[in-house]
């Protein structure tokens, strides 16, 4: 691996307990390779993606390098409400060294890799939404030819040519370019797409891939029974799913503490909706939290929403 850092335990503060009634008390620091999942135990594990190298090249405001201990920071303060047996554990963060972001890609898709292997649900904290590229690598890695089905919720589709070049726009773009090497089919759902942040090209390309999305107008607790109804036709066609959530797809009344913020995104409560349905799937195999930019953030509020997302799925699986 390129560059890694482990998380000092110190990182994770907040209330004291006997009970270990908050998740700072139950988390454990460590490498890969010092994790120990006793048979059958189900093991929750946070990586970071500390790299906002992809948001530069795609011309966004840094700061999303930040992004993963600031979102630490938050949910360590939040209450546990696991099962004694349950293991949670940090396993640090992927750094990318000036302008490495394809090797950080590779460092973070091989982590993936081994954490599936060892039968683990990762949550990916990032960093720029380049990480989707490395996260999906990993489970490809591991699941080989099992169709992997991809929901992003998003106000982007983050379907960029990257002809110019990888960034934080190209991502799903980079996935169905190898797919179509491949001969494989590509399966991406994009909820909370916003027409006035994506040009008529974007929406074309999405076409043309055959992506499925919904755009911010209807994706809301109004139209709650047909989002579930996509969502279930979408996952009924895949073996796997993988769950990616930029933070931008949010309105930044709710989430200013990113790189592009979204004045008319989406609201949590359906977000949340929409995860209940993918988690009671058993489908869901590894999520990951995009473009968290503590730079911009608000009193912390993105990083708790951030933290609050973390929480619910782990909560529930
Ligand atoms: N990760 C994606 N970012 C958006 C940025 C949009 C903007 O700069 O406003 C994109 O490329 O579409
Ligand atoms: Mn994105
Ligand atoms: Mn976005």
């Amino acid at each position: 691996m390129l560059a890694y850092k482990k998380t000092p335990p110190e990182l994770w503060s907040g209330r004291t307990s006997e009970q270990k009634l908050y998740l700072h008390e139950k988390v454990h620091c460590g490498t890969i390779d010092e994790i120990e999942i006793a048979e059958n135990q189900k093991t929750i594990v946070l990586l970071g993606y500390a790299c906002d190298e992809g948001v530069k090249r795609n011309q966004g405001r840094i700061g999303a390098v930040n992004g993963p201990d600031t979102i630490r920071q938050s949910l360590g303060k939040f209450p546990n409400h696991l099962e004694d047996d349950f293991q949670f554990i940090d396993c640090g963060t992927i750094l990318c060294p000036e302008g490495k972001m394809e090797q950080a890609q590779e460092d973070l898709s091989q982590t993936i890799a081994q954490l599936l292997s060892l039968n683990t649900f990762p949550i990916v904290l990032g960093g720029g939404h380049d990480i989707a590229f490395g996260h999906y690598q990993g489970i490809k890695k591991h699941l080989g030819n099992k169709k992997i089905g991809i929901i992003n919720f998003d106000a982007h589709f983050d379907l960029r040519l990257n002809t110019p070049g990888n960034t934080s726009g190209t991502p799903f773009y980079q996935i169905a370019q190898e797919c179509q090497k491949e001969g494989a089919v590509f399966n991406y759902m994009c909820l909370g797409v916003r027409r006035d942040a994506n040009d008529k090209t974007l929406f074309e390309t999405a076409d043309s891939l055959n992506v499925k999305y919904l755009e911010t107008a209807h994706f809301n607790m109004h139209y709650l029974e047909h989002v579930q109804l996509i969502l279930m036709q979408f996952i009924e066609d895949v073996d796997h799913v993988y769950t990616t959530l930029d933070l931008d797809g949010f309105s930044s009344a709710y989430a200013p503490g990113v790189s592009a913020p979204s004045p008319m995104g989406f609201a949590p409560n359906i977000v949340l909706e929409s995860l209940r349905v993918i988690m009671d799937s058993k489908k869901l195999i590894s999520l990951d939290i995009a473009e968290m930019n503590p730079t911009y953030d608000s009193d912390g509020q993105t990083a708790k929403l951030a933290a609050s997302l973390v929480h619910y799925v782990m909560h529930h699986k």
